[in-house]
C-alpha cells in the first residue's frame, strides 16, 4: 500500500516524543516536518532521529525569510541534511526566493504563501486588500515565477492557486481539521476530503495526529479516507 500524501507536524517538546510520533506514522504517510520548535531546540540532530530507518521523506519547515544573501547562506546550511521540501516566505519576494532555489538544487522550496492562522479580518488589519484568496494567488505567482517548486496555502484557497499556476507545481496545505474537530490556532481550514478533492498535493497536519491518544490509527484514519477520495 502506498502512504499516503500526509506530512505530520512533529511539533514536539522533546525529541523523545518526536521520534516515537515519527515511528508510528511512517507506515501510514509520506512525510514527517521538523519545525521551529523542533529544529530550534534540538538543530540538525533532530533530522536523523526522526528520519529513523523508514526512509520517509523530510520536510523541513523553517520558514526562512531574510535578505537573500542571509537565506542563501541559511539554505546551504542545511544542505548536508537533505531535506526533501524546505520553505521560505513568499513574501521575502523573487530574488530572496530564487537565492534559495539556487542554493538548494535538490529540495524542493515551497514557498509559503499567507499562513493559515492569519484570518480574513487579520489580513485586512495587516493592510493586505481584498479577499485572502486573491493576496495568495498574487503571492503564488511571484513565489513560481522565482522558481519555487511548491506553494504552502490554506485548503481554503488551494483550487484557485491550482487554477492560477497550473498542474506542475506542489500546493501543501496546513490548515487541515477532520471534520468536527477542533481548529486551535488555525484560521483558515477545511477537511482533509476536502482539501485533497480541492487538488491539495501534500496534506500539513499536525494535532489532530499528534495529539490523539494513539498516533498511529490517526494517521491511519486519515490515511484510508484520503484513498477513499482519491480513488473514488
Ligand atoms: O501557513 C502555515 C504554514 C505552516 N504551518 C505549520 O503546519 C503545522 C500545522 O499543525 P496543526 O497542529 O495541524 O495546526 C504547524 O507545524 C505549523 O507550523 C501552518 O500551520 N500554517
Amino acid at each position: 500500500m502506498t502512504s499516503a500524501p500526509i506530512a505530520v507536524a512533529l511539533d514536539a517538546p522533546d525529541l523523545e516524543t518526536a521520534a516515537r510520533w515519527a515511528a508510528l506514522v511512517t507506515p501510514h504517510v509520506s512525510t514527517v516536518k521538523v519545525g521551529l520548535e523542533l529544529y530550534l531546540r534540538y538543530g540538525p540532530d533532530v533530522i536523523a532521529s526522526v528520519r529513523g530507518a523508514s526512509g520517509v521523506q523530510i520536510f523541513l519547515d523553517l520558514k526562512l525569510h531574510d535578505i537573500p544573501n542571509t537565506v542563501a547562506g541559511a539554505a546551504k546550511a542545511v544542505a548536508r541534511l537533505k531535506p526533501h521540501i524546505l520553505t521560505v516566505h513568499a513574501a521575502g519576494g523573487r530574488t530572496m526566493i530564487r537565492a534559495a532555489v539556487d542554493a538548494l538544487p535538490n529540495t524542493v522550496i515551497a514557498a509559503v504563501t499567507a499562513l493559515t492562522s492569519l484570518s480574513e479580518a487579520d489580513l485586512e488589519r495587516m493592510g493586505v486588500r481584498g479577499p485572502a484568496r486573491d493576496a495568495v494567488r498574487r503571492l503564488a505567482v511571484e513565489a513560481v515565477d522565482a522558481g519555487a517548486q511548491a506553494l504552502v496555502c490554506s485548503p481554503r484557497e488551494v483550487a484557485a492557486v491550482r487554477a492560477e499556476v497550473g498542474p506542475g507545481i506542489t500546493l501543501i496545505t496546513p490548515g487541515v481539521r477532520p471534520a468536527g474537530s477542533d481548529t486551535q490556532d488555525q484560521a483558515r481550514v477545511a477537511t482533509p476530503e476536502q482539501a485533497i478533492a480541492d487538488g491539495a498535493d501534500l496534506l500539513v497536519i499536525g494535532r489532530p495526529i499528534t495529539g490523539s491518544a494513539d498516533p498511529g490509527a490517526a494517521a491511519a484514519g486519515i490515511a484510508a479516507a484520503l484513498r477513499r477520495v482519491l480513488s473514488g
